[in-house]
């Protein structure tokens, strides 16, 4: 057989990738460590927890780990890095995404680039947390994919202590680390923004103490940027202002490419849902007296609709986070960090993944409110510069901030802007929710009935019938219009959107279930026809297919996964789950058959609504 060769424009090792540090030569290191040398020259120790004021990083080796078994690769992720397939076969990819090896460095010269832990702060479970930072996350380079040009910051979890590890041991177990590198990569074959995950790597020499004793390992993940909202928020509990200028500099200009690139003022017609016009120039002050937007304001309100279309994307695919902290939070708008996080099985709105979430904070039904309650905090940062309006850019002012001649004036534009932000929040996210939904239903245009009669019915229909959400749309694909023109019809089919044991909830019959689906049928079948006319059920059905997974990564599957790697020393399990995972559309997946169909078909009735606990 040929050897699989990668394309040339592809490369082999991380050495041959375009390789920078923008993030540590643009943003203040910590003073204690100002220098890679400074560094690299202390004991490892001493690098350990405390507080860092001033600085949004410190410069922080990984902990060498003793004979990695590097257990999977994502082959999806080489290829957006920029690395081809075959890169990781070599000792350098091993040694590089186990923490053995920092590449770009010379300890001669003190020359190059250093890893680093980044510093952040946040507001946990509503309360302020102080100073959390990347306890067990440590960066190693920025690598640029020379063919689409994106840049990534790679980065290991699991790698060590570092300044921000607090009470903790730098460390992650298998358990979470394989749960972390799936999602990230089923995130983004469902078309979620999401960070990333390249590689998992077991530390067999490192037991780490959890509810038991476990084994540890290391994800080596990447995303555009890893600041959070957190980020901003432990500079404006220390009153930093220089600091939160800087950072937004270095977020306009290097993590969305520029300021010119940052949306444009809506006017008053505008709902907010159209993509905006970019292209302001930087200094640009926009709109009447009271109501100017500078290009803070501008940057402000990026974060927000990058946001609102991830949070729309969640909830279009029944995906919690279940911790959405505000360091938990990204300015990028990726889904990030993933605790206990879960799709939905059936479609309950009041799910919550996460054991310890009593009040049902982060709970699905939530996040769209969460969500703008950590953007109200990320623009409670940034006030005083979006407030500042026109004067944002005068010597006073950035000296000194505001003045008692001028607070009132500030305060009341400031939240002009987040108010109005908080409009634009509700219709990009309204707008992308729809898009969304619409695809899945397997429809070619909007009207506004859709909302109530198909969109708002159907949730109500399954939550009140206890259906499995994925199931439903997948199934519904398949379904021929043809099959729902009389009522018998449509009741007949309404019984494939059950579970094994029929249709649940409390006062809910089989007859009733079955009438229930029936109705929304017929309502549906109308919309179909309407979109598509008669005899197109094939190519609405490719439609539909190829944006309804057949494969969701579920909760029940993730246990069984990691029981089998962990307790079995299974590891061919790994590979197929991936596989599955970067292609949910597939009807199949050329692995083992019955597994696939198991894994794809209902769910066993105990491992539905699963929960899990914080510990990782
Ligand atoms: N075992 C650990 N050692 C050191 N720090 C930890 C550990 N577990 C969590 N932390 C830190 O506690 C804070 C909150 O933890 P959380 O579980 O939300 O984040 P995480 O999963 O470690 O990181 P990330 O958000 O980068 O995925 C973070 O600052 C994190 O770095």
């Amino acid at each position: 057989m040929a050897a699989h060769v990668s394309p040339p424009h592809l490369r082999l090792s991380f050495d041959d990738l375009p390789k920078t540090h923008v993030f540590t030569s643009r943003l203040p290191p910590d003073p204690a460590f100002p220098t890679p040398l400074e560094s690299h020259n202390a004991p490892r120790e001493s690098l350990g927890p405390r507080l860092v004021k001033g600085a949004l990083f410190t410069y922080v080796r990984p902990e060498p780990a003793k004979e990695p078994e590097l257990l999977a690769v994502s082959q999806a992720a080489l290829r957006d890095i920029g690395l081809g397939e075959g890169a990781e076969k070599t000792e350098e990819f091993k040694d590089v995404v186990s923490g053995n090896k920092i590449l770009g460095w010379s300890g001669e010269t003190g020359e190059g680039i250093y890893p680093w832990a980044q510093c952040y702060g946040g507001f946990q479970f509503g309360s302020w947390a102080g100073q959390l930072g990347d306890g067990r996350a440590i960066s190693l380079f920025e690598a640029t994919n020379p063919i689409t040009n994106v840049r990534y910051e790679i980065q290991l979890k699991g790698a060590g202590k570092t300044p921000y590890s607090r009470f903790a041991d730098g460390k992650a177990v298998l358990r979470s680390s394989i749960r972390e590198f799936i999602v990230s990569e089923a995130l983004h074959a469902l078309s979620i923004p999401t960070t990333r995950a390249l590689s998992l790597t077991l530390l067999p020499h490192s037991k780490v103490q959890r509810e038991r004793l476990e084994p540890g390992a290391i994800v080596t993940r990447f995303a555009e940027s890893w600041l959070r909202i957190g980020t901003f928020d432990i500079l404006r509990a220390r009153g930093d202002r220089g600091l939160i200028r800087k950072l937004s500099t270095y977020v306009a200009e290097n993590v969305f490419g520029g300021w010119g690139n940052l949306p444009a003022k809506l006017t008053a017609d505008q709902n907010g849902a159209d993509d905006t016009t970019r292209g302001v120039p930087e200094r640009d002050i926009e709109g009447n007296p009271g109501e100017e937007e500078n290009r803070f304001a501008r940057l402000y309100r990026e974060i927000v609709r990058r946001n609102a279309k991830t949070v729309a994307a969640w909830q279009a695919y029944a995906f919690t986070n279940g911790v959405l902290n505000t360091d938990n939070t990204s300015l990028y708008g990726l889904s990030i960090d993933f605790g206990p996080f879960a799709f939905l099985d059936n479609f309950d709105p009041n799910y919550t993944p996460n054991h310890d979430d009593h009040m049902l904070r982060y709970s699905y039904r939530n996040q769209t409110t969460i969500i703008w309650w950590n953007l109200v905090r990320l623009g409670e940062s940034l006030a005083e510069l979006f407030g500042a309006g026109s004067r944002v850019d005068d010597e006073e002012f950035i000296e000194k901030g505001v003045q008692e001649n001028n607070t009132d004036e500030l305060i009341k534009r400031a939240e002009g802007i987040i108010s109005r932000a908080g409009e634009e929040y509700k219709a990009v996210f309204l707008a992308e929710y729809k898009r969304l939904l619409t695809a899945r239903l397997g429809l070619k245009t909007q009207k506004h009935s859709d909302f109530q009669q198909l969109f708002s019915e159907l949730l109500d229909t399954m939550s009140a019938l206890e259906l499995d959400f994925h199931h439903f749309f997948r199934k519904l694909s398949s379904v021929k219009l043809v099959e729902l023109e009389s009522e018998n019809g449509r009741e007949e089919v309404a019984g494939r959107f059950f579970h094994r044991e029929g249709p649940s909830g409390i006062g809910i019959t089989e007859k009733s279930a079955r009438k229930r689906v029936g109705d929304w049928l017929a309502a549906w079948r109308a919309r179909a026809l309407e979109d598509w006319g008669e005899n197109k059920d094939s190519e609405r059905e490719i439609a539909m297919k190829a944006v309804n997974p057949k494969f969701i990564l579920r909760s029940w599957i993730l246990d069984e996964l990691i029981q089998r790697v962990e307790r079995r020393g299974e590891r061919e399990i790994l590979h197929r789950v991936l596989n599955m995972a970067l292609h949910p559309f597939n009807e199949e997946w050329a692995g083992d058959r019955e597994e696939e169909e198991r894994f794809c078909g209902d769910v066993p009735r105990l491992q539905r609504a699963m929960q899990c606990s914080c510990s990782s």
